[in-house]
């Protein structure tokens, strides 16, 4: 049966509308903390296991889906901030997604990662934001390497420029604009995920869990919600501010949108998924 569930969420997949954006790093944060809890007491119960590399490995987990300060979870919340922000600027792609997937639930359920296959454009529109809008820069050296003359010792923090990887006009046509189409192409322009993720042995140990996280999100979202551009002090539309932090994590600055539900239905779908934040 469609209610918005999945393996990862028995009980329904949280969205909190009602929320304030930042505040708001609902999917990724209760997928790794549903996965670390359950992942601490089944390798607790295991025979013959080390319990420090069990909690250092719950700690990795934890600290990658907590939605406080987390080093981690930061990059999930960026790469959301960084989608709402698109939504407002883009809302053309906004409805082409919605009308794709209004088209499969006929408004009647709420998508779940095993329709992920029949949503293309709306998966299109997860990988041109995290293209459009790469937000972690950092990649760890595992072995000392000659790069162009320079050494880089073992170990060493490097921050590689993926922005201009992924702006990069050899592998993406038009690589300023937000164009989801450029993934549905045959042959498709260059994966982000291949890059956005990191590298080699240090790469991003949650990238399957973001990229799931991340879509249902996405997709949940869509289904459920317009976003839209904020209002003044006089209820006048205003544009959003278009600015990052810089740093490791980059993150859009503080920008105004508005967020409303699309229907009755939606509210009702929204109601019967279960929300259940006590799990954080
Ligand atoms: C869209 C979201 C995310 C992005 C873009 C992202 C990106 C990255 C990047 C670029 C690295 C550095 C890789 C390198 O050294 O080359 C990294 C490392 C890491 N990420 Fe993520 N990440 C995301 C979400 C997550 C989540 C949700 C988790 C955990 C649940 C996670 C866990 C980790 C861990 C543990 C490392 C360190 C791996 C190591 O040093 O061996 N990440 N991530």
């Amino acid at each position: 049966m469609h209610s918005g569930m999945c393996d990862i969420f028995p009980n329904g997949f949280p969205v909190d509308n009602s929320k304030k954006l930042h505040e708001n790093g609902v999917g990724i944060s209760v997928a790794a903390n549903r996965a670390r809890s359950s992942f601490t007491s089944q390798m607790l119960t295991a025979a013959n296991e080390d319990e420090e590399l069990i909690k250092a490995a719950a700690f990795s987990l934890y600290t990658g889906g907590s939605d406080t300060a987390s080093f981690n979870s930061t990059k999930a919340v960026s790469a959301l901030t960084m989608f709402f922000l698109l939504m407002v600027l883009n809302p053309e792609a906004q409805r082409k997604a919605q009308a794709e997937i209004d088209k499969l639930t006929k408004g009647q359920y709420l998508p779940t990662l095993q329709d992920r296959s029949k949503l293309p454009y709306t998966d299109a529109v997860m990988l041109e934001s995290l293209r459009w809008g790469p937000i972690a820069f950092l990649h760890r050296f595992t072995s000392e390497d000659i790069f162009e003359g320079y050494r880089i010792p073992e170990g060493i923090l490097c921050l590689p420029n993926l922005w201009a990887m992924m702006h990069d006009p050899e592998y993406y046509s038009d690589p300023m604009e937000f164009k989801p189409e450029r993934f549905m192409k045959d042959p498709p322009e260059l994966d982000p995920r291949n890059i956005v993720f990191g590298f080699g042995r240090r790469i991003c140990l949650g990238r399957s869990l973001a990229d799931s996280g991340v879509w249902l999100t996405i997709a949940l979202v869509l289904a459920t919600c317009n976003i839209g551009k904020g209002v003044d002090e006089n209820g006048n539309e205003v544009d959003p501010v278009v600015k990052f932090t810089s740093g490791t994590i980059c993150r859009a600055e503080e920008f105004k949108y508005s967020i409303k539900l699309r229907s009755e239905k939606a509210v009702q779908l929204v109601k019967e998924s279960q929300l259940d934040y006590n799990v954080l």
